[in-house]
């Protein structure tokens, strides 16, 4: 891989965290550079959702630093890993059912709005894109325009999938760390999805932190892919470089496994 000398958006130093006797990850060291598109795989229990938390301020580390665009943060809320720019989603979306999918949005751009000056990254309100302004332009993004005046229980599983990333981007991020929102969708839903990550990716110049375990969709998606095995990082590189990784042949096996790589060879060679 070529060294790459700009700062890291996130840098993850030996991130440790311990729950009594379990290491539930284990020095996790990784580096999240502007505009990254990167896959974290893992065997059930493997770390990852506990890995997200640590480097969303959700759960402390035992040990190891954390820093967000140069500024240590480990040991502090998430309140301000989101004020330097971090957005995150959960397996379970945490949308407010009662309210509409709209007030749903407006809510994350409230937070945006309380942001103090200094952690505004686009400079100021004309700054933002232009998709990022209003609930109904995030709506119109995200694929839900149609939904707006629906309440967020009504919507259905995969759409409260959306309306939580759409709650997450109206924070205006710099980050976003998308855990499992694919699982329960359809192979179509799939598809969909990891096409709109990209797009996100591009047209918002993000950095988007995905976990899945439809890997193989995963696998076709990202530049770079972080595979954990109990709470460790057994590799990290282009997908084509994992899956011919030895540790995570054995440690992940699978068909799954088998199914990625042919579709990584099918990619290259066309
Ligand atoms: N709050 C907690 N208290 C105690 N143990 C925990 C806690 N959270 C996670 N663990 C344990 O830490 C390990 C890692 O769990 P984690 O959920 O991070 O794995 P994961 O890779 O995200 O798994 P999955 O793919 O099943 O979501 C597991 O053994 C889990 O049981």
């Amino acid at each position: 891989m070529t060294s790459d000398t700009r700062q890291p958006l996130l840098d993850a130093r030996e991130v440790t965290v311990r729950f009594g006797g379990l290491t539930a990850v284990d020095a996790v060291s990784a580096r999240f550079m502007p505009g990254e598109l990167v896959g974290i795989i893992g065997p059930n229990g493997a770390g990852k959702t506990t890995f997200f938390n640590a480097i969303s301020g959700v759960t402390r580390p035992t040990s190891g630093a954390l820093s967000v665009q140069g500024r240590e943060l480990a040991g502090k809320g998430p309140h301000r890993f989101a004020a330097h720019g971090l957005a995150r989603t959960f397996q379970t979306p945490r949308t407010f059912g009662d309210m509409l999918v709209r007030d749903n949005i407006a809510f994350g751009l409230k937070f945006a709005g309380r942001r103090r000056r200094e952690y505004l990254f686009w400079g100021d309100e004309v700054g933002v894109p232009w998709v990022l302004r209003t609930p109904d332009s995030i709506l119109g993004l995200i694929g839900l325009s149609e939904q707006a005046d629906l309440p967020a229980a009504a919507i259905t599983p995969s759409q409260q999938r959306l309306l939580e990333i759409g709650m997450a981007l109206a924070t205006r991020p710099r980050m976003l760390l998308l855990d499992e929102v694919a699982a329960g969708l359809t192979e179509n839903e799939v598809e969909e999805m990891a096409r709109l990550i990209r797009r996100l990716r591009d047209e918002l110049d993000l950095t988007v932190v995905w976990i899945e375990h439809a890997v193989t969709t995963l696998l076709r998606h990202v530049e770079r892919v972080i595979v954990l095995h109990q709470g460790r990082k057994i590799a990290d590189g282009t997908p084509a470089e994992v899956v011919k990784n030895a540790e995570v042949i054995e440690a992940y096996l699978g068909d799954e496994m088998g199914e990625a790589e042919e579709h990584s060879e099918e990619e290259t060679t066309a």
